[in-house]
């Protein structure tokens, strides 16, 4: 796990995140915070498309966005031509979101998963790889 990760969201994901970016620097990963910076109520786009650009200009490998049901900020960063942003709540999904889908942006919904479980989400979906093959024609296929 040593790839550069850029992280956001909103009020509804900002324990998680503060607690996720703990984590990960303790591993050794370099993260980039993109907050908010406290629980105080804000917009999530405010906070996703910086940290979708970030990605697009290749800064870092992976995004990782944490709102209220994980919606909001998937929807937002979709709206990027390079992000693929996967909804997740539970580890298999993650590691699909990886494997099949190639996502780069993992969205987690805080108020719908205990902490120790979006850790785990973090944990698979940057552990797993993209299979390729057949999945990497359907990957070229999702831009319009
Ligand atoms: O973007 C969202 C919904 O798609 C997130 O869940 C937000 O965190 C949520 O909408 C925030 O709601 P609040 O009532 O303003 O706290």
């Amino acid at each position: 796990m040593t790839a550069k990760i850029a992280i956001g969201g909103d009020h509804a994901g900002y324990e998680y995140k503060e607690r996720l970016v703990e984590q990960l620097k303790k591993k050794g990963i370099e993260v980039k915070d993109f907050g908010p910076f406290s629980p105080d109520s804000v917009d999530y786009p405010d906070f996703v498309h910086p940290v979708a650009r970030h990605i697009e200009e290749g800064h870092a490998e992976f995004g990782i966005l944490i709102c209220g049901s994980g919606n909001g900020v998937a929807i937002t960063a979709n709206k990027h031509q390079e992000i693929r942003a996967a909804l997740c709540w539970q580890e298999e999904l993650a590691a699909l979101a990886r494997q099949h889908n190639n996502a780069n942006v993992l969205c987690l919904p805080a108020r719908f998963i205990d902490y120790p479980l979006a850790e785990k989400i973090v944990e698979v979906f940057l552990a797993s790889t993209f299979e390729g093959g057949r999945h990497a024609r359907r990957v070229s296929k999702i831009s319009c």
